[in-house]
C-alpha cells in the first residue's frame, strides 16, 4: 500500500466561468479519515467526483491508490465505493434485493453473494428489515443500506459525501462508529461534511471555501495554529459590545452564543484576556474566559466568514 491513498496536485474544474474547484493540492494518507469541510457550493462534490473518476478535471494531476486519473479510471472503480449525497438506491426494491443487486454489479456468485449480504446486515442493523421496501424506511435505516452497499465488494478506499445530512445525532454518533470500524480494518475514508463536529472527528480535513482550500490537517493541529485565540465574555448589552469589539482590528470575529460572546482575538496580543478586560468598550462585562478554539473558529479565520457576515 502507498503512503497516500490519494494524491493530487492542482487540481481544477471549472463549469463555464465558474472554478468550482480551483488548484486544489491534497494527500490523503493511507488508512485515515480525511474530511472535506465547506458550506453549500464550496466544491466538496465536485472535488470528490473527480477523485472517483466520474468527473474530468479542467487541470491538475490526480493519483488515485496509485492510479492515474482520468486514463485509468476503469480500474479504480472495482477498488472504491461511493455513497453519494442523495439516496441512490432503488426505493421499490427490498433491502435484500437492492444488496442483491449491487452484488451482481460487483458480479460476486449466488453463494458469496448471500454470505456477504447477511454479514452486511448484521454489521449494520439491518437483519430485521431484510424484506422492507427502502422506500418505506428512515432517514438512518437508508443511510446504513446506502452504507452497506457502498461496501458489499470490500473496497479499499470509500468517498461519502455529507453522509449524514438526514440523520439524527443518535444514528450521526452510531454512524461514525461504523466508519472508524471501516478504518480499524485499514479502510480509507474521504468523507465532506458541513458539520463542524464531525468534521472534528477525522484524522485529518482540508476546509474548502469558493471552490480553493484554505486550510489543512489535524483538527487539533488546525485550532493550535488558526493565529487567533478565543475569549467568551459576559456583558448586559451583547448586541452593542459586539459591534464595538469587531471596529477593533486586533479582533478577528465576534458572535453571540445565546448569553455570551465568543470573541476570536488575533493571537499578537499576548493576553487577550487581560487585553479585552482593559477595554473601555468592554468596562460591563461580568464575565471573561479563555475557552477551546472550536473547528468553527478555525473556518471563521481562514475564510473571514466573520467579516463578511457583518
Ligand atoms: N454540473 C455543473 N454545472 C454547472 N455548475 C456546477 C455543476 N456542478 C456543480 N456546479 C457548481 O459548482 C459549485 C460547487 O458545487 P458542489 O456541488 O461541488 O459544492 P458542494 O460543496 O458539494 O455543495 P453542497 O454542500 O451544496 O453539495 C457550485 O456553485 C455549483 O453550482
Amino acid at each position: 500500500m502507498t503512503q497516500w491513498a490519494i494524491e493530487a496536485t492542482a487540481l481544477t474544474r471549472r463549469f463555464g466561468e465558474l472554478a468550482a474547484v480551483s488548484s486544489l493540492d491534497l494527500q490523503v494518507p493511507s488508512g485515515s479519515i480525511y474530511g472535506f469541510l465547506g458550506p453549500n457550493g464550496s466544491g466538496k462534490t465536485t472535488a470528490i467526483r473527480m477523485l472517483t473518476g466520474l468527473l474530468k478535471p479542467s487541470d491538475g494531476h490526480v493519483s488515485v491508490l496509485g492510479l492515474s486519473l482520468p486514463q485509468e479510471a476503469e480500474a479504480l472503480k472495482r477498488q472504491i465505493g461511493y455513497m453519494t449525497q442523495r439516496f441512490s438506491l432503488y426505493e421499490d426494491l427490498t433491502v435484500w434485493e437492492n444488496l442483491q443487486f449491487v452484488a451482481r454489479i460487483y458480479s460476486l456468485g449466488f453463494r458469496e453473494a448471500r454470505k456477504r449480504i447477511q454479514q452486511l446486515l448484521s454489521t449494520y442493523g439491518l437483519e430485521a428489515l431484510a424484506r422492507q421496501r427502502a422506500g418505506s424506511m428512515s432517514g438512518g435505516q437508508r443511510q446504513r443500506l446506502a452504507l452497506a452497499a457502498a461496501t458489499l465488494h470490500n473496497p479499499s478506499l470509500l468517498f461519502l459525501d455529507e453522509p449524514t445530512s438526514a440523520v439524527d445525532p443518535q444514528n450521526r454518533r452510531d454512524f461514525w462508529e461504523q466508519l472508524f470500524d471501516l478504518c480499524d480494518r485499514g479502510t480509507t475514508i474521504l468523507v465532506s461534511t458541513h458539520y463542524m463536529d464531525e468534521a472534528e472527528r477525522c484524522h485529518r480535513l482540508a476546509i474548502l471555501d469558493s471552490g480553493q482550500k484554505r486550510a489543512d490537517g489535524p483538527p487539533e493541529v488546525l485550532m493550535a495554529t488558526m493565529g487567533a485565540r478565543v475569549v467568551e465574555l459576559e456583558a448586559p448589552d451583547l448586541r452593542q459590545l459586539k459591534q464595538d469589539l469587531l471596529g477593533l482590528p486586533e479582533v478577528v470575529s465576534a458572535a453571540q452564543l445565546g448569553a455570551r460572546l465568543r470573541v476570536l482575538v488575533d493571537d499578537r496580543v499576548e493576553r487577550p484576556q487581560q487585553w479585552l478586560a482593559g477595554l473601555p468598550q468592554a468596562r460591563m462585562a461580568t464575565s471573561l474566559e479563555a475557552v477551546r478554539p472550536s473547528l468553527e473558529d478555525v473556518f471563521v479565520t481562514c475564510t473571514g466568514a466573520a467579516r463578511e457576515g457583518q
